[in-house]
């Protein structure tokens, strides 16, 4: 990507030739992807065409067989530097009988002394502040002593939206964060992703079924097919011809939509040597 002054300018995340086969088939066929500071990326693509391996693999939730996962510019194979990343899932992971407040405080244990971080009640001050900080953010500042179990699947979603921010997290990567969301809640959930890349530089990723959520709200879709990135286009630019060759099945010779100069996509390597997508 290019600056207004036309200076290359380091992704936030950077991902090159991603490699990952499970039991000898392949899943990740050499998947490049970037994402800058400040952009929303929507992730889309037919189930099994590997997004959530790839998401996985960024985070150090799967290792890689091959490639490289660079964050500005420096190879991701460090905890802190790990750290500057957070995952959210679409089975929100929260301590259902804890506080909003208390999981979101749950969001710094990475950076706190290990006597503090067992028990809630020895979380400092200034983190309680800064998790309230957090979850105003998320517009859930008035539920924050309530038990997470007792909030809606919406509401959790922000709690967790919050414990990435409350982790510091520069990077924020959703695997398929509104699946489970009525339309309404999912609108919110995305929305609210959008704006913490907007207004606070964040580099936001998220997996998506929902074309139309992408095309409202991201600045970049990101389409895959069978492990490699097949389009990658501004998302204003999304239409139905573009989604075809990502959801047809066996549309190995795709007229593949434009990838951008600065994508680094795999746009050219459409027709992927594997029969199914879903094997
Ligand atoms: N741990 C694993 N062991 C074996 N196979 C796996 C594993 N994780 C993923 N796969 C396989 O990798 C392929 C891609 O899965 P992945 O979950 O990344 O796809 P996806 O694009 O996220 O799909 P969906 O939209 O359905 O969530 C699938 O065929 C899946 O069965």
């Amino acid at each position: 990507m290019t600056t207004e002054a036309g200076v290359r300018a380091v992704p936030a995340l950077a991902v090159r030739g991603l490699r990952k086969s499970f039991s000898g088939r392949t899943v990740l066929d050499g998947l490049d992807l970037s994402l800058a500071p400040g952009e929303f990326l929507a992730l889309l693509g037919a189930n099994g065409s590997g997004k959530s391996t790839a998401l996985r693999c960024v985070v150090g939730l799967e290792s890689p067989d091959g490639g490289e996962i660079l964050l500005h510019g420096r190879p991701a194979d460090t905890a802190p530097l790990r750290r500057r990343m957070a995952m959210i899932f679409q089975q929100i992971h929260l301590v259902h009988r804890r506080s909003a407040l208390d999981n979101v405080c749950a969001g710094a244990l990475g950076r706190l002394p290990l006597r503090r971080s067992l028990t809630p009640i020895l979380f400092p001050r200034e983190l309680r502040e800064e998790a309230m900080l957090c979850l105003d953010r998320v517009g859930m500042a008035d539920r924050a002593a309530e038990p997470a179990g007792r909030l809606s699947g919406g509401q959790r979603q922000r709690v967790a939206i919050a414990r990435a921010l409350c982790q510091r997290a520069e990077i924020i990567l959703a695997d398929e964060p509104v699946s489970a969301l009525d339309p309404a809640a999912a609108e919110q959930v995305v929305a609210l992703l959008a704006d913490l890349a907007h207004d606070q530089g964040l580099a936001v990723a998220a997996v998506l079924h929902q074309p139309d959520l992408a095309r409202r709200h991201a600045d970049r879709v990101a389409g895959l097919l069978r492990g490699r990135v097949l389009l990658d286009i501004p998302a204003a630019a999304l239409t139905a011809d573009a989604l075809t060759p990502l959801y047809t099945p066996d549309h190995r010779h795709a007229t593949v939509p434009h990838a951008g100069p600065d994508s680094g996509t795999a746009a050219s390597h459409a027709a992927a040597s594997h029969a199914d997508q879903e094997p």
